[in-house]
């Protein structure tokens, strides 16, 4: 532990460490029997989520300790800093308040002399009318025809959230509305961006330009290209009125709509005053969907379901902060995994849900996990003794059986599993035939789900077989996982689950005495990368760099005059 821990911190640290040294030699399976009610002893339901955490490597005794490490770290005097608005964010001096953008508008919070329900509610009410005149197909471009395909331009916060949320809610489009379909681009490259211009309509495609900072190059560099292609493609045409061309203003007015914490930066960008969309500089990217960056999210599922979004992750923030610790989902779920990283030394972690609907949410919770607890100093800037974040990955679970499952069962490398699965699917489908075998793939789905945990936990004991299998047909077991189950996939139960892991980092975050709501770690590369482009076009000389640098660019401007360097 670090240097300014308390003797109480320290004492309930090495409890634990005394007793991973005992329960380690103790099989998964083990505990099962040493036990016949891990199922009701270590599950908990709360909010439509049912949290199954008996297939961890832990007992009654564990859990104990965790509880009461997390005493001593401050923990419940932690959540209400956090909840209360209180400049938790100590690099940056700023409240991280991503859970005031769901505050139903009866709530009070006022920080700092500031309402921010107020505040939160108005800006919401402004997205609200903007995601209605496109739902009307009254929100027309420049040359008078209504928008039909909107493109996302953002990324990591400002892409990963809507993404993964459009996905998971496709089946809510309300119904009766002007088709708008909703896309994403976020690759530097302009990849995805280059395919969207290839094949919409300039006359009838509006972008979002979603950036917190407003500075960032991959999002701006997206809507530079995309603003030239508008203009170049539209100044042609006439106006709706048929009788002069339309004006460049026109059209980035009718074509752009911005979304960040920078007004002044949108204005200098070109973004007409009445369609920028304004958040805090106390919204974190990665906790940002909840707000105007969920544009594309109300966009398809419309603003009541986006409401029922944010309540559901009211609903768990309320759970978070009147909850006792060993009946507090975050809190249990953020515990095992400190239990796994720092006493049992698993420090891979992967998430694997079990319906298609969420094939993004791997790749969002990697952000959320990775850049909030990816640190290695502590609040006060010395270094932390111990390990944080474990690397994370993950992939649809049914997929990736077929892909890296081989590692989880015969690796090397001890890996704790998520698994996510809703409950019940189909129930609204019409045909009676195609229902009938969507709901037998859904119980297949599960089936996998379930004798996945099960295998992982137990090894070759999960089948009946008499004699040692050979070697390499061996299954070794012990790996622990959790299992979430979600009533149903709604509004309600996702936003639930996404609350549900940004507070598990939180908890984490105070047991390890790091800053989860700053991300300093992706800036040097940011200022590289400038360096090294001007060096690639030849505005600075290469020869600070090491060799291998050298020699990349030597290759690629090779390439580029179509030379090639031996
Ligand atoms: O929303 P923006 O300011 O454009 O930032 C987009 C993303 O880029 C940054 O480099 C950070 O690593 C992310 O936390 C952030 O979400």
């Amino acid at each position: 532990m670090a240097r300014h821990h308390t003797p109480d911190q320290l004492a309930a640290w090495q409890a634990l460490e005394r007793h991973a040294r005992t329960l380690r030699q103790v099989h998964l399976k083990e505990l099962f029997v040493q036990s016949e009610c891990r199922w009701s002893a270590f599950t908990r339901t709360v909010n439509g989520l049912t949290l199954d955490l008996s297939k961890q490597r832990w007992n009654d005794e564990t859990l104990g300790h965790l509880l009461a490490l997390a005493e001593e770290a401050g923990l419940p005097g932690a959540i209400e800093a956090l909840l209360s608005g209180q400049r938790v964010n100590v690099s940056e001096n700023r409240p991280a308040l991503h859970t005031a953008l769901r505050l139903p508008a009866e709530a009070t919070l006022t920080v700092e002399g500031d309402d921010i329900v107020a505040a939160v509610h108005e800006s919401l009410a402004q997205m609200e009318r903007l995601v209605e005149r496109l739902h009307a197909g009254q929100w027309r471009g420049a040359t008078g025809k209504p928008i039909r395909h909107v493109v996302n331009l953002g990324v990591g916060g400002s892409d990963l959230g809507p993404l993964m949320v459009t996905h998971a809610l496709a089946d809510y489009r309300p119904e009766d509305i002007h088709p708008v379909e909703v896309h994403f681009a976020s690759t530097m490259d302009g990849s995805q961006l280059a395919d969207y211009l290839a094949r919409f309509n300039p006359e009838t495609t509006l972008f979002i330009l979603s950036s917190k900072s407003f500075t960032t190059i991959d999002t701006l560099s997206n809507a530079n290209t995309a603003k030239d292609w508008l203009l170049g493609r539209l100044s042609e045409h006439d106006d709706m009125a048929g009788s002069d061309p339309v004006s460049a203003e026109l059209i980035v007015r009718q074509h752009f709509i911005g979304v960040s914490a920078s007004p002044e930066k949108m204005c200098a960008w070109g973004i007409a005053p009445d369609h920028q969309l304004m958040f805090w500089e106390w919204v974190g990217g990665r906790y940002s969907l909840w707000g105007t960056i969920g544009l594309p999210i109300a966009l398809i599922v419309g603003m009541a379901h986006f409401r029922a979004l944010l309540a559901g992750a009211h609903a768990m923030d309320n759970h978070f902060r009147q909850a006792p610790l060993d009946q507090n989902l975050p809190v249990l779920l953020g515990l095992a995994g400190i239990w796994n990283v720092n006493f049992l030394d698993i420090r891979a972690h992967s998430i694997l849900p079990y319906d298609g609907r969420l094939e993004y949410f791997a790749a969002y919770l990697e952000q959320l996990e990775m850049e909030s607890n990816g640190k290695s100093v502590t609040r006060q800037g010395e270094e932390v003794g111990y390990s944080t974040c474990p690397v994370l990955w993950g992939q649809l679970g049914p997929n990736a059986q077929h892909a890296f499952y081989q590692l989880l069962h015969q690796g090397t490398q001890p890996v704790v599993c998520d698994f996510i699965a809703p409950l019940k699917r189909y129930d609204d489908i019409e045909d009676p035939d195609t229902q009938r075998h969507l709901k037998a793939q859904h119980r297949l789905a599960l089936a996998n789900c379930f004798a996945q945990s099960r295998v992982l936990m137990l090894g070759d004991d999960a089948v009946d077989e008499e004699g040692t299998p050979p070697a390499h047909k061996r299954y070794r077991g012990n790996q622990p996982s959790t299992t979430v189950l979600m009533d149903e996939l709604t509004p309600h139960t996702l936003g639930a689950l996404i609350a549900l892991y940004e507070h598990k980092v939180f908890v984490q975050a105070v047991i390890w005495d790091i800053n989860p709501f700053d991300q300093w770690g992706v800036e040097l590369g940011k200022a590289i990368a400038k360096e090294t482009q001007a060096m690639m076009e030849g505005e600075s000389a290469l020869d600070s760099l090491d060799a291998s640098s050298q020699g990349l660019i030597r290759t690629f401007r090779a390439a580029e005059q179509g030379k090639s360097l031996k």
